[in-house]
């Protein structure tokens, strides 16, 4: 429940901001409240503006694998606001950053920075138009690629939480070249490449899908992907906004040996400042202005607070993750996971939760989720409980039950005990 404070600022806020906010999903509409305001972060924990403390499972929706004010990255962000926040010219800083994630990502060539996820995915898409003369991109259905035209179609995240298909204002010409099919189902893929395989430009998937909470790939689907598109010509865009550098240091494509040809990042690439990056086979890349003629710019792209923090919090994660950070951050995702199958179960629930990496899901839902459809036959009154109960206890996850839990690196054994009994009370509560 919102505290007297977020509640009076809410109302301030409705004044002057669409729904009081700054991005749909921030407004707990799909959890049938108004929302808890943020006054500040330290490590697992968010402080909000009433005074209370909770255990960060929501992690500014995913960048946040330091955690919150991690000492090193504000050090970083600190001393380059010193030098200057902005130039409109080539820093060092960039190509120190381009070469840190092409030696950490096989897959990538070249690298261009940008402010956004959906700046990368949208400026991909536009990449793998030019490179292959065709125009139809395929998309899954309850995958989400940020809010550019092409991409408000059958959308994960806040789209489908307001229950919201599509979007106004998206003109009838430019969704008509969106094609979406049920993710997970590599027939549906097949038939499409089948009938209109010569018009397909670009596949492109989240490869653990982290907006219709969180799903993973069935063992051979993201291999299978692979292979339809090469045999078709078409590009394979691997959207690791969210699974870059989350779900392994290479992200999946490194986790599961996928070689896609281009790749979008976003959130943790900018260890929560606003950065995006695509990138993949030079000979595509090449094509980007002032190299070859598909333009994008940026003004504030690759400035040198964003990148400062995202190198600095890269080099810490290559360093952790040789002792072992993504099995470590897996293991605690599963001890919630098993807590919350453990409890649901012994009271008759339908419960069933996985974990990869730093992301994890829990799902009030029979058996296992494969796909958007069986996500939307999960019990959402149930998460609404859930959630609620979680927050009076100080546990804050994702205020809809479209989305992905998040644990970082600085989450400890301190927290995760902190969770397992409140969920064990929040359980108990649950009608
Ligand atoms: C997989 C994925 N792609 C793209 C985006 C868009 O990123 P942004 O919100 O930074 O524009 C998001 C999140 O919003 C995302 O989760
Ligand atoms: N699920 C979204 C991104 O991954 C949520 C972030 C947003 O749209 O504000």
């Amino acid at each position: 429940m919102a505290g007297p404070k977020a509640t009076a600022a809410f109302e301030q806020a409705l004044q002057l901001m669409p729904g009081g906010v700054n991005s749909p999903v921030r407004a707990f509409k799909s959890v049938g409240s108004t929302p808890i305001f943020a006054d500040r972060g330290e490590g697992p924990y968010l402080y909000d503006t009433d005074g209370q403390r909770y255990v960060d499972y929501l992690m500014s929706w995913g960048p946040l694998i330091w955690g919150h004010a991690h000492p090193e990255i504000v050090q970083a962000i600190r001393s380059a606001a010193e030098r200057g926040t902005s130039f409109g010219l080539p820093t060092e800083l960039e190509t120190a950053m381009a070469q840190k994630v092409i030696q950490l990502l096989p897959s990538l060539e070249v690298v261009r920075m940008v402010n956004s996820g959906t700046e990368a995915t949208m400026s991909a898409i536009r990449l793998a138009r030019a490179a292959t003369k065709r125009s139809y991109v395929v998309k899954f259905v309850g995958c989400y690629h940020g809010h550019a035209d092409q991409f408000l179609v059958k959308a994960g995240s806040g789209v489908a939480s307001l229950g919201l298909p599509d979007s106004p204002g998206v003109p009838k010409e430019i969704a008509e070249r969106t094609i979406a099919i049920p993710y997970n189902d590599i027939d549906a893929l097949r038939d499409l490449f089948l009938t209109r395989g010569e018009e397909i430009a670009a596949v492109i998937v989240e490869p653990v899908a982290g907006n219709m909470n969180c799903v993973l790939p069935r063992p051979g689907y993201l291999q299978a992907v692979r292979e339809l598109t090469r045999s078709y010509d078409a590009l394979l865009i691997f959207d690791e906004v969210i699974t870059g550098f989350r779900v392994g240091l290479s992200g999946a494509q490194g986790r599961f040996g996928i070689q896609p040809d281009l790749t979008t990042f976003g959130k943790v690439i900018g260890a929560g400042l606003p950065v995006g990056a695509y990138g993949g086979r030079r000979d595509l890349m090449e094509m980007i202005a002032p190299s070859g003629p598909v333009y994008q710019g940026g003004t504030l792209s690759g400035n040198p607070l964003a990148m400062s923090a995202g190198l600095v919090s890269l080099n810490m994660l290559e360093q952790a993750a040789n002792d072992g950070l993504y099995e470590r951050m897996e293991q605690y995702g599963n001890q919630v996971v098993e807590q919350f199958l453990r409890l649901g179960q012994a009271r008759g629930l339908p419960v069933y939760g996985h974990a990869i990496g730093g992301m994890y899901g829990l799902f009030f839902h029979e058996g296992p989720v494969y796909d958007f459809a069986d996500v939307c036959t999960s019990n959402v009154e149930l998460y609404v409980q859930f959630f609620h109960s979680m927050l009076a206890k100080g546990v804050l996850f994702a205020p809809s039950a479209m989305e992905s839990a998040f644990v970082s690196a600085v989450h400890t054994e301190t927290e995760l005990n902190a969770t397992l009994d409140a969920m064990e009370r929040a359980f108990a509560e649950l009608k």
